[in-house]
């Protein structure tokens, strides 16, 4: 017997059809090492290709999970996405019909090419950070077939029993590869950063497998069982699940007309539910976990914001107040210049040149020096967990947007936040002095899978890029139409009002996706984005207290601010956003960052400790959030399975519903001071308001309010004074203290 056959699992793309994400080689590193070190596999590793070689029990020579047509490959480049290549050797899918990326690999063997690394010379780019628009032109990189053919030339080899002739240095033989059958593995990009490395593993060799002719007992079953166990998310099981539902069809239809046998197919079903069911159990596990770790009823005096909050109110946990111990969180510091990236350029702000259409080498020029700033902020994100970019959008551009913005002051309301035991237990209630913002929701320009589970937003608007506001009852009050279905439609020239709103967001977004997010590996699996945030701080003192917006594994992985004031914002004026980064490990003292208009200001959402100081101006902001699409997926699997069968959600709202009636006085707009007394008639209602809450509605306004108990709650509601309201509202407006 000889020994078994080499294989390879390579990751190629072409550097002249997409832009190289910076960080991905890293993450591709990492990634493949762990295969690397999973199966004993050699590794090596190049800028823009990463092979593992080494002897396998598997035969490469019809490895087909996906079957991707040559053409697709194609387009897929031309998508920018990049494609994880798994082969033994390269191949036409339809046979007699190769697509041009396999004649470029034809040729590109013929010729034997030789293969200039992509990229920008060290001293280059040491000057590209200096002058980011004087950047010298890459110099020539090669196309997705010399890659190809360069790990298969340099890995490339004899794979069963019509091994691939290595190419040799004298004459190639042309022959040899012009009939030949060729078959390419891919996942598209997405799924690579969804599965784990050892489930594709796994899978791999599983298709692979199966793929020669179905000798499934042939396959380490109980490998394969102990690696689906390992998965950590319902998300990437799924994920596992469809490709071996594709791996079985494929088998059938690879393997020459040899069907798989039914046994097979069902043993790989019945591994997939095992898996679905494992996931289950182990999001059950969490949820039990999390339901203990609530606190208890703490005391009035010392009542608290809940640790955890749900996403369902976009609403974040509180630290101490910033402002009730002076310097507690350290001395803060303004912002130097230097320290924030310049968003201005000769040739405009970085949104105007993500927004603009140009061909050839004015597009590359565009293309590099926006990719430059990005570069800048992934950077600093990355040492620091922040970054500010100064002159995102352009002083008039802004001043636009907030004009247009100005016909909807009237429809922000004040924003809540979430108090209460747990992330799932508690009330969403207005109290200025933590947070003293008025916001609006903004729908549009991205995807809502899933989201009505969890977020307030409404449904998406219809129209392509169309922005409107979530809220239905505002939609409807602002110009919109019934149409001849009875479907509520914004009018067309309401719709026209937003259009600042839509480029600052297109030109966000961009710069998040198609670039930030892949110079830093932190954001690498970012694939959407929360609704947007307008918020409005009135001035007169309002500040939102120092938190971190995502402390409950909601999925927020980024928050993006842009400010939308004058540029020439005053220090008296207050309403700094002051972050607290970190520095080799260590967090930093606090930066005080100005609102300027065009502004924009990032952070780590889940890890960075930020406030708005103070403000004595009316201030403008607007926010996106972006999810990392696993954590993502999750949050929302787990809302989706927790439900509301227990009536959480009704007792929440009933909950939220009795503090702001009862303490509206205090709390709402147009309060009334905590002086004031109440009259007998207000505190009669109050009792009885508090006699016609649910159990559970109670129990949340117990926590909330610090109740030893239930009853003590219903005891003291009934039997309430004007004092001890007074009391009750002013242990209230301390929340979070
Ligand atoms: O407006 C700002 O600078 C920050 C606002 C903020 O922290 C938030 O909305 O979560
Ligand atoms: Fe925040």
């Amino acid at each position: 017997m000889s020994s078994p056959p080499p294989y390879q699992i390579g990751i190629v793309y072409d550097p002249n059809e997409i832009s190289i994400p910076e960080a991905y080689p890293q993450m591709l590193e990492v990634y493949i090492s762990s295969i690397s070190s999973m199966t004993g596999l050699d590794m090596s590793f190049a800028s823009n290709c990463i092979s593992l070689t080494g002897p396998a029990s598997l035969d490469l020579r019809i490895p087909l999970p996906m079957r991707v047509e040559a053409d697709s490959i194609k387009a897929a480049f031309k998508r920018k996405k990049q494609m994880l290549i798994v082969s033994g050797r390269v191949l036409t899918v339809d046979e007699g019909q190769p697509g041009e990326l396999v004649e470029n690999v034809m040729k590109a063997r013929k010729a034997q090419m030789g293969v200039v690394e992509p990229g920008l010379s060290a001293a280059a780019e040491e000057e590209a950070e200096k002058d980011p628009e004087n950047v010298p032109p890459p110099p020539p990189t090669p196309s997705a077939g010399a890659l190809l053919d360069k790990y298969s030339k340099v890995k490339g080899g004899g794979v069963g029993e019509t091994p691939l002739a290595p190419p040799s240095s004298s004459a190639p033989s042309t022959t040899a590869y012009d009939n030949q059958k060729v078959t390419v593995l891919a996942y598209p990009t997405n799924y690579l950063q969804l599965i784990s490395p050892a489930a594709l593993v796994e899978v791999t060799a599983a298709c692979l497998t199966l793929a020669q002719g179905g000798k499934l007992a042939d396959f380490p079953d109980a490998s394969m069982k102990s690696v689906m166990e390992s998965f950590p998310s319902r998300a990437q099981s799924e994920l596992c699940r469809q490709l071996l539902m594709q791996a079985v069809k494929y088998a059938e239809q690879g393997t020459g007309g040899a069907t798989l046998p039914d046994a097979a197919k069902q043993k790989f079903v019945q591994l997939a539910e095992f898996q679905q069911k494992k996931i289950e159990g182990v999001l059950q596990e969490q949820y039990k976990k999390e339901e203990q770790k609530r606190r208890p009823l703490s005391d009035l005096a010392g009542s608290k914001y809940g640790e955890k909050r749900s996403t369902r109110a976009h609403a974040p946990v509180f630290d101490k107040d910033a402002g009730e111990e002076e310097n507690k969180w350290g001395v803060p510091v303004f912002l130097q210049t230097a320290e924030s990236v310049q968003g201005h350029t000769g040739s405009g702000s970085v949104s105007s040149l993500l927004l603009k259409t140009s061909k050839g080498s004015e597009k590359r020029r565009v293309k590099q020096v926006v990719s430059q700033k990005a570069a800048q902020c992934a950077k600093r994100l990355q040492e620091r967990g922040f970054a500010i970019l100064d002159g995102f959008a352009d002083p008039a551009k802004v001043k636009q947007l907030r004009d247009e913005l100005d016909n909807l002051e009237v429809h922000y309301s004040p924003s809540e936040i979430w108090v209460g035991k747990g992330a799932d237990l508690g009330a969403q209630i207005v109290v200025p002095d933590v947070r003293g913002d008025k916001v609006l929701w903004m729908c549009g320009g991205h995807s809502t899978v899933d989201s009505s589970l969890f977020d307030t937003a409404g449904v998406q608007p219809k129209g392509k890029g169309a922005i409107e506001p979530c809220d239905i009852s505002i939609k409807a009050q602002i110009g919109s139409k019934i149409d001849k279905g009875g479907v509520r439609k914004i009018d067309a020239s309401v719709m026209g009002k937003f259009s600042n709103l839509k480029l600052v967001l297109e030109s966000i977004d961009k710069f998040v996706f198609e670039e930030l997010a892949r110079k830093d590996p932190r954001l690498m699996r970012i694939n959407s984005r929360s609704d947007a945030m307008l918020a409005v701080y009135p001035g007169g003192g309002s500040r939102f207290q120092r938190h971190v917006d995502n402390t409950a594994n909601d999925g927020r992985r980024l928050t993006v601010l842009i400010y939308l004031n004058d540029t020439d914002w005053k220090e008296e004026n207050g309403g700094f956003l002051r972050v607290w980064g970190e520095a080799g490990g260590e967090v930093e003292a606090p930066k005080d960052v100005m609102p300027l208009g065009g502004r924009v200001a990032m952070f780590y959402s889940d890890k960075v400790p930020h406030e708005v100081t103070a403000a004595h101006q009316k201030r403008y902001a607007m926010t996106v959030w972006y999810y990392d699409a696993l954590e993502r997926s999750e949050a929302v699997a787990a809302a989706a399975s927790a439900g509301d069968e227990k009536g959480d959600f009704e007792a929440q709202s009933d909950a939220s519903k009795f503090i702001k009636e009862t303490l509206a006085g205090e709390f709402g707009e147009g309060a009334g001071g905590q002086d004031r007394t109440a009259s007998e008639e207000e505190l009669k209602r109050i009792g009885m308001l508090a006699g016609k809450l649910s159990k559970k509605a109670i129990a949340i306004v117990a926590g909330i309010c610090g109740a030893p108990s239930e009853e003590h709650f219903l005891e003291a509601a009934r039997s309430l004074t004007a004092d001890s309201l007074a009391e009750l509202r002013s242990g209230l407006s301390k929340m979070g203290v």
